[in-house]
């Protein structure tokens, strides 16, 4: 009988990263339609923010030594010398005794280091009564003090969010090179895999994996160019991935990934020309893993025990092909857990607030199941080099969401 070597977590992930050959398109989109994409290019800021001195409140533009120890009981009386107008250069200057108004968001007057808000202030015919002295810089915005010109703001790399699209917006970006979506294929094998909306009978199971690994793409950004169902057949299985590798970076292979008589993925991947590089990796669950590189596009062998494939989905293919980082939180862990001394161990786990504290316990799991991922709130990792871990140790969930 012939089984495969494994080898450890990171070695697989090395072995892929040393493999990448980015060959991505880029393109250039309106910033409008760029959320949630890859940028391929830093931007620098060609503009101050803000361009101009700004008021941030309603009020009075003046220096503010004119107005030290002003109060209700013994205002200052300044001049106004006029309004100043939104979206418009303010090219008045104040000089000591004067102010002028200035509405949030307006340019100051040239002198003006200060803003009183209007409520601090009173109107006595041609002067403005001050009752209240404040500090220099109170209620303006230097120009250039948010953004200098020439700062760098978004490197390569980044994922698109809508706090970049408010930061690109302010100093007037309207379209962006970003990398095109990952591209992925869907393969699910077995002769007992039935898809969604067919009736089940005996010895028959509904096709979680196409649809769990397709929600899992979609969560992290991906796309999703094809998905097929196909039997355990060496010659469908072979022509159906030649297909998918037409049109995808990443082609998925759902089941048969292990060493059965009826497993066609290893030799799938060899008629087509592929190379296997990785079979079997020391991850529980995860081992029969195949990864394999088609020119310059992998295939991955997942498991077919659907906790199995999620598994290798978020150890491997999450982080490395589509940048996306899982969201960590520490807890208490409530009972002891064992590992498998060699392998990478992935536990489900449920999260409780006790005592203002993150409690952990450990889910009851075996890698055929599926409801332990929405019974759980996420994972914790037990390395390979550890036995186990001790109840009432600080550990790392990765969660779900
Ligand atoms: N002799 C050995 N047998 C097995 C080994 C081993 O080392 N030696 N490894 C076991 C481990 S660990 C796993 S994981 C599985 C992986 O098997 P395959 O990748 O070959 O997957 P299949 O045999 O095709 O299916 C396994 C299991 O998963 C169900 N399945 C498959 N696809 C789907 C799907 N799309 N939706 C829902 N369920 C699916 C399938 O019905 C089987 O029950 O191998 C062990 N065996
Ligand atoms: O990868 Mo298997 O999942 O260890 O059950």
């Amino acid at each position: 009988m012939r089984f495969f070597k494994t080898v450890s977590l990171k070695e697989a992930i090395d072995s892929i990263v040393s493999k990448l050959d980015k060959e991505l398109k880029i393109e250039e989109v309106l910033l409008e339609d760029s959320l949630n994409k890859i940028i391929a290019e830093n931007i620098v800021s060609n503009i101050d923010l803000p361009s101009f001195d700004r008021s941030t409140v309603d009020g009075y533009a003046v220096k503010a030594k004119d107005i030290c120890g002003a109060s209700e009981f013994s205002p200052i009386p300044l001049k106004n010398i006029g309004n100043g107008k939104m979206g418009e250069e303010n090219v008045n200057r104040i000089d000591l005794g004067q102010c002028m108004y200035i509405p949030t968001g307006g340019m100051l007057p040239i002198g003006a280091d200060a803003m009183v808000m209007i409520e601090d202030c009173e109107t006595l015919r041609e002067e403005i009564l001050i009752n209240k002295g404040i500090a220099q810089l109170s209620n303006i915005i230097i120009k250039g003090s948010e953004i200098k010109k020439d700062d760098l703001l978004v490197k390569v790399g980044e994922r698109i969010t809508s706090s970049h699209i408010g930061v690109l917006s302010s100093i007037g970006i309207s379209k962006v090179k970003v990398y095109e979506k990952i591209k992925f294929s869907i393969i699910s094998t077995g002769d007992e895999i039935v898809e969604l909306g067919k009736e089940l009978k005996i010895g028959e199971v509904y096709d979680i994996n196409t649809n769990i690994f397709r929600a899992l793409i979609e969560e992290g950004l991906g796309e999703i160019t094809s998905t097929f169902l196909v039997k355990d057949d060496l010659s469908i299985l072979s022509s159906t991935l030649k297909k998918a590798l037409e049109i995808a970076h990443v082609v998925l292979i759902s089941g048969g990934s292990s060493v059965g008589v009826r497993d066609f993925t290893e030799k799938a991947i060899e008629d087509i020309g592929g190379n296997i590089f990785v079979h079997g990796i020391s991850l529980k669950p995860g081992k029969p893993t195949i990864i394999a590189k088609y020119k310059n596009k992998f295939i991955f062998g997942m498991p077919g025990h659907p906790q199995s494939g999620v598994n290798v989905f978020k150890a491997l293919v999450e982080p490395i092909f589509l940048n996306k980082k899982r969201v960590k939180v520490y807890g208490e862990l409530k009972e002891n857990i064992y590992g498998d001394p060699g392998k990478t161990c992935f536990i489900n786990v449920k999260l409780k607030t006790e005592d203002q504290k993150v409690q952990v316990y450990p889910l009851v799991s075996k890698s055929s199941m599926i409801r332990p991922i929405l019974d759980g709130d996420g994972y914790i990792i037990i390395p390979e080099h550890k036995e186990g871990l001790y109840k009432g140790e600080l550990v790392e969930v990765v969660l779900n969401v």
